[in-house]
């Protein structure tokens, strides 16, 4: 039988603390959320695992895995949702404005690629800023160094992309690769894996939780015998931390990320402050720190035009959703006029 998890051990820290009122606790229990169902959570708590019902004012969709909510043991309900330190989004469908929240607490993303030629810089670089976009600190992953003949030349790749972001090089079938990984799986510790189809993941996946994950599935079993602290979504890592395995973050396409491209292209985004025209778009006009610097062999052209393109693209995603978003509202506003007419008011 596993031993109860300790608040900690299930990601608890004093920030969540702070949230709260002591005599709150008279009451009130901590609950990860390890599953989000319709009008249920599935949570882990000190005590195990539960079953939560959603309070009215707090619908579904404002709830992710690893998320933390205060539950209600006398009633069997969530009583508050607790604030978040970091999440992965995306826009919702139709409404740019609104976010689709797809795993929350995070506190590191594995940003997974090959040395194959699926790895790619624009979508490395996309992946960085979902991560920043929503707080959680970006590790690329480099898997399949053990057939390739130069590993170091995608590391330096890595490193021209994101300097500051922790790099690791395995082969993810090897057992070593555990190991590579183990300095942000720590106790206590929540992770996830981005990355395109057949990069490693879920060997990677399998390795650090010692499950057999490769079809995607976690035995009905595992769910009610000796792994009670195991969730079918957030998955223990033996010897402290948690892998968050959801459909959401399998699914998330780069279409559908938003924000988060300065702070990918920091260095970029730092130079065109210093444009002569506010609205420059850093192409032929004069006075343009970006080009300057491209000129200057400052910066690398290709990242520049990468950095155009999705800050384009960010634009007209998000004008286009506040267009299907006008027109949503004035077709409602014809309906009730029709209505009204029909009244006779
Ligand atoms: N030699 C070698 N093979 C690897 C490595 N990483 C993954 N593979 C193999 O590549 C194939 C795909 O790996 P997966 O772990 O299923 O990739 P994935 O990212 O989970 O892919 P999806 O499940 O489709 O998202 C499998 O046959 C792995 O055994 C590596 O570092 N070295
Ligand atoms: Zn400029």
């Amino acid at each position: 039988m596993t031993p109860h998890p300790t608040l900690a051990s299930l990601g608890w820290t004093p920030e969540f603390q702070r949230q709260i009122d002591p005599s709150e606790l008279e009451t009130l229990t901590p609950a990860r959320v390890t599953g989000v169902h319709r009008a249920r959570l599935s949570v882990l708590t000190e005590d195990g695992a539960a079953e939560l019902t959603l309070p009215p004012d707090l619908p579904a969709g404002d709830v992710a895995v690893g998320d933390w909510v205060l539950a209600d043991p006398a009633t069997g309900r969530a009583a508050r949702l607790l604030d978040r330190h970091s999440r992965i989004f995306r826009r919702a469908a139709g409404d740019a404005s609104r976010e689709q929240l797809i795993v929350a607490n995070v506190d590191a993303v594995f940003i997974t690629t090959s040395c194959s030629e699926e790895f790619n810089e624009a979508r490395l670089e996309r992946y960085l800023a979902l991560c920043h976009a929503g707080g959680v600190p970006p590790v690329f992953v480099l898997t399949k160094i053990d057939r390739c003949e130069d590993p170091d030349a995608y590391m330096d790749r890595l490193r021209a992309i994101g300097p500051k972001v922790p790099a690791v090089a395995v082969n993810a079938k090897s057992a070593d690769a555990v190991g590579a990984l183990g300095p942000w799986c720590g106790p206590g510790q929540t992770v996830a894996f981005l990355g395109m189809s057949g990069v490693g993941k879920s060997t990677l996946a399998s390795a650090l939780t010692g499950l057999a994950l490769e079809t995607g599935e976690v035995r009905e079993d595992d769910m009610k015998g000796h792994h009670t602290t195991t969730a079918r979504e957030m998955l223990a890592i033996p010897g402290g931390g948690w892998l968050i395995d959801t459909p959401g973050m399998r699914e998330l396409r780069l279409t559908d990320m938003a924000e988060g491209i300065d702070e990918a292209f920091a260095e970029i985004a730092g130079l065109a402050a210093d444009c002569r025209f506010r609205d420059c778009t850093h192409g032929p006009e004069p006075g343009c720190a970006v080009q300057a610097a491209v000129k200057a062999g400052q910066i690398d052209a290709g990242r520049v035009e990468r950095w155009k393109k999705l800050r384009s693209e960010d634009a007209e995603h998000t004008a286009s959703a506040l267009d299907r978003k006008r027109k949503g509202k004035s077709l409602s506003k014809l309906v009730k006029q029709a209505k009204r007419i029909k009244r006779g008011g």
